[in-house]
């Protein structure tokens, strides 16, 4: 892989992003890019972006770096080439796509975005890719990053989307390791941060929003949070619309901006009430529903919806009624991408997401889901549908709220548990540099002493075997928020952790 000087001028200066430059060397070839002085390569192109300090510089130039991007010149930069652009993201994002040499010009790419259900749907689709590809799609998620079928391809994410350096490595790797799909989870904070700037994507999919990821670090506003949600309309050459979603009259005008209708797609439940009156092209009914699979029936409407030829019986053994919005979204993608409904049947009934919907069973004590339910709206839909599916039972919930961010979810926690729990353990989810009591009580603060009994128990294990110890095998144990974490974010440090679901395994044994 590399880069010359002339393909850096010419692509900035057509993006209008080139302010200034100053050559060593009109023929300069770079033969690595990178954002960390860390990383640096003799004859590395630098990108100084971000919380960027000086001394970074000077550490890449010490290390080989003979050029540097940056929105300003700096004196440790002396002695190379300097290239100043006004937006130092949509630089690097554009370099990094040449310097990996477009790689997705070799992949038929699947984006979603939503609040909440990003995850479980690119699951969800990339199980059915992986039957309808032979196993040559890739996958691109908050948790895992696969870009190959060998051990080596799939490791952690540390972002949901990457940095554009890193998304067009990891595309190339893809390519290269002989991946023809992609599916990918987009963030707010990509649009944001400009991570995917002059991506396409051959279908684009917008899941619903809700307010959330507004504070400090992230989004000024709600207003800022759904245009940036939805620039993935506006870079997609198909898109699908779950028209269930809030602000769907805002959504489906984004979409129909630069997409002709004809390849815009919107589905949603039977029967749903719509804040629009649109065209609907795919519905879905539940058939039956217990707390370990929903069985549904996708059937399409117009005569778009039934060329997609979804029409059919569905089982997914992920329970909880959203889950079946996700896995039409995933049908729905998966046949624009040349699945048949027969690859989609077959990969829902064996799906599984790593901290979504986990069940342990125990003999006499109540069944234990590990969710990770985060905020209001995913913890109103998860424990909405498990109180419909029990009877007598009590709903039994352990959870923290993080620190130094989301501080609004706290007061969502407790309206969702007052709405829908009966009893509330507090615990820490990931406190950061607060005090995980305190934000404990901010969280009780909200919740309806009435209707929810509450306890304290801030070590999250001992919260989860008290919660276990309590129920009653009628009951549902929720133990929210953490998902398949191995880790508690605490002072800075990410301590370790055993994980939601061996805790709640180990703590049935011991019963
Ligand atoms: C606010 C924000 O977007 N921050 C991201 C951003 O940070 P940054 O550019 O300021 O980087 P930094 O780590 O502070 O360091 C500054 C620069 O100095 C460089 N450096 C640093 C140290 C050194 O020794 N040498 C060196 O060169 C770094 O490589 C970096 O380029 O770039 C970093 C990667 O380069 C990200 O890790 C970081 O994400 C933070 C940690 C984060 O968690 N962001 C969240 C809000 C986020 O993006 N979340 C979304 C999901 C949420 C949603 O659903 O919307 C996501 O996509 O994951
Ligand atoms: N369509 C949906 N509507 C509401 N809640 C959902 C939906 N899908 C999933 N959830 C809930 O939200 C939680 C997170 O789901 P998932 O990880 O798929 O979403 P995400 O968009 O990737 O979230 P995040 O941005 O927080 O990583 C699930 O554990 C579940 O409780």
């Amino acid at each position: 892989m590399s880069l010359d000087m002339t393909q850096v001028v010419t692509l900035l200066d057509e993006h209008h992003l080139l302010t200034e430059v100053t050559t060593l060397n009109d023929r300069q070839t770079f033969s690595n890019v990178t954002y960390n002085s860390k990383t640096v390569k003799p004859g590395a192109l630098f990108f100084c972006k971000g919380n960027f300090k000086p001394d970074y510089l000077a550490s890449a130039k010490a290390a080989g770096a003979t050029a540097y991007v940056s929105e300003r010149a700096y004196d440790e930069g002396d002695g190379m080439t300097r290239i100043i652009v006004n937006n130092i993201q949509k630089a690097m994002s554009l370099l990094g796509a040449a310097f990996y040499d477009y790689p997705q010009n070799d992949l038929f790419i699947i984006a979603f975005t939503g609040t909440k259900g990003k995850t479980t749907s690119s699951y969800f689709t990339y199980g059915i890719e992986q039957i309808h590809t032979h196993d040559r799609v890739a996958l691109f998620s908050t948790i895992d990053r696969i870009v190959g079928n060998a051990p080596e391809d799939r490791f952690k994410s540390d972002l949901t989307t990457p940095e554009s350096l890193d998304l067009f490595r990891d595309m190339r790797r893809a390519v290269d390791n002989g991946m023809s799909h992609l599916v990918m989870e987009v963030s707010s904070q990509a649009y944001k941060k400009n991570r995917v700037y002059g991506l396409t994507y051959d279908v684009g999919i917008f899941l619903n929003i809700t307010p959330d990821h507004i504070g400090e670090n992230e989004h000024p506003t709600f207003a800022d949070y759904l245009y940036c949600k939805s620039q993935l309309l506006v870079n997609a050459k198909t898109c699908i619309i779950n028209a269930e979603t809030d602000h769907l009259a805002e959504v489906y005008q984004t979409a129909k901006s630069t997409t002709e209708p004809d390849h815009i797609y919107l589905y949603a439940r039977e029967g749903a009430q719509l804040s629009e009156n649109v065209p609907l092209d795919v519905t879905f009914k539940n058939v039956n529903e217990t707390l370990h699979q929903s069985d549904f029936e996708v059937t399409g409407l117009s005569e778009k919806g039934k060329q997609l030829q979804v029409n059919g019986a569905y089982e997914l053994h992920v329970p909880g009624d959203y889950n079946e919005s996700n896995a039409v979204s995933a049908i729905m993608a998966s046949a624009l991408a040349g699945a048949s409904s027969t690859d989609a049947v077959q990969a829902l009934t064996d799906v599984h997401v790593p901290g979504r919907m986990e069940m342990v069973t125990s003999a006499d004590h109540g069944t234990i889901y590990i969710d990770y339910a985060h905020n209001y709206a995913s913890l109103k839909a998860l424990l909405s549908f498990l109180r419909t599916q029990t009877d007598a039972g009590r709903v039994i919930v352990v959870l923290g709220s993080t620190g130094n961010k989301g501080v609004s979810r706290r007061q969502g926690f407790g309206q969702a548990l007052s709405e829908e729990a009966d009893v509330a353990i507090l615990t820490t989810d990931d406190p950061g540099f607060e005090d995980p009591k305190k934000i404990a009580e901010e969280i009780d603060a909200h919740i309806d002493h009435q209707s929810v009994q509450v306890q304290y128990v801030m070590n999250r294990a001992e919260a989860i075997q008290t919660a276990i110890k309590m129920s009653h095998q009628d009951d549902i144990v929720v133990l929210a928020g953490k998902g398949e974490d191995n880790y508690q974010k605490v002072n800075g440090v990410n301590t370790p952790y055993a994980t939601d679901v061996t805790i709640a395994k180990n703590a049935v044994e011991e019963l």
